[in-house]
């Protein structure tokens, strides 16, 4: 992975078409990184919102398509793949001359060229811990797309956590299977913790904490690690002990091969996303 040197007096201005989370967090890292508000434009139709953003953010969003926009040197797209094509339309004239990066799973950058009437584009896969600075984000560029433009996306996504390049675009649908949708499997394993740590008799307030904290523990131990996450696991599973009852029991359920084939229906649904909505 290269490093930047873009540093935010040379960010150019930044359109977002869409204001909802994905840009809302993208924003954040932004400011936080000292990008000053007047540098951010944003098209948003849902006044709910627009209110949220300059609560929040205190950045005033466009409702509709405007000539502001030919002032961006970026256009973000982060509306939902349902959206983006209609988004699209009030917006390509004025950002013809722009670099893209669209953050919209399963939409193609063919898509994208498409409905924009450009190539420089990047197209990126981010998660939601990128609201607290510990995004995850995969990035695929197109040909067309210079080092100084990958530099800029790079400055841009940097401010919301770690980014990692991919070769081939179609190895975004697996990004979007692992580390997009992924917060929302680490969720549900805390909620299924949380809820057996009520049933065998901890306050639900305490067992939440316990599951999030081995989380992250777990997480934090794996990153720093030389071993791999087979050999942390065997440390922890003694023979014939309380973790050997436990992971013997979810082998024997098939939870392992049960977890990869639900990480492939993620994936599936991303071709479909680009198959229904990019046309
Ligand atoms: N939420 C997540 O975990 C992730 C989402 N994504 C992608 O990010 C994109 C946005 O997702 P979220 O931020 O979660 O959705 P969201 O619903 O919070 O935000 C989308 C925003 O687009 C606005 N919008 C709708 N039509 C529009 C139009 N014609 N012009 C401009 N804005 C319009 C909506 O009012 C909404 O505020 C999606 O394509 C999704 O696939 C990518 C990675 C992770
Ligand atoms: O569920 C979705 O479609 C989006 C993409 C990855 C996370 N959320």
């Amino acid at each position: 992975m290269s490093q930047t040197n873009t540093s935010h007096t040379a960010f150019p201005s930044i359109a977002f078409i869409g204001g909802g989370n994905m840009a809302s967090a993208i924003m954040g890292g932004l400011l936080r990184q000292g990008v000053p508000a007047s540098k951010i434009i944003v098209v948003e139709p849902f006044e709910g919102a627009r209110q949220a953003l300059q609560n929040n953010l205190g950045i005033a969003a466009l409702p509709v398509a405007s000539e502001a926009l030919r002032r961006a040197g970026l256009v973000v797209w982060a509306v939902k793949p349902q959206s983006f094509k209609e988004a699209a339309a009030p917006v390509a004239d004025f950002t013809r001359e722009a670099l893209h990066l669209s953050v919209a799973a399963g939409i193609t950058t063919d898509s994208v060229a498409g409905w924009t009437g450009t190539r420089r584009i990047v197209r990126a896969m981010p998660n939601t811990p990128a609201l607290v600075g510990k995004g995850m984000t995969g990035l695929y560029a197109r040909p067309e797309v210079d080092a100084q433009g990958k530099a800029l996306i790079e400055a841009v996504i940097a401010s919301t956590g770690e980014l990692s390049w991919v070769e081939k675009e179609e190895q975004l649908d697996a990004v979007t299977a692992l580390s997009g949708s992924g917060p929302a499997y680490v969720f549900l394993f805390l909620e299924a913790m949380t809820q057996a740590g009520v049933d065998m008799g901890l306050s639900a307030e305490q067992s939440y904490k316990l599951a999030v904290a081995t989380f992250q523990g777990g997480a934090e131990l794996a990153a720093r690690s030389t071993e791999s996450a087979e050999v942390l696991r065997q440390r922890v599973t003694s023979k014939g002990g309380t973790t050997y009852a436990a992971i013997t029991h979810m082998q024997q359920q098939k939870l392992p091969e049960h977890f990869i084939e639900a990480m492939r229906k993620a994936e599936a649904r991303a071709k479909e996303l680009a198959a229904e909505f990019g046309k």
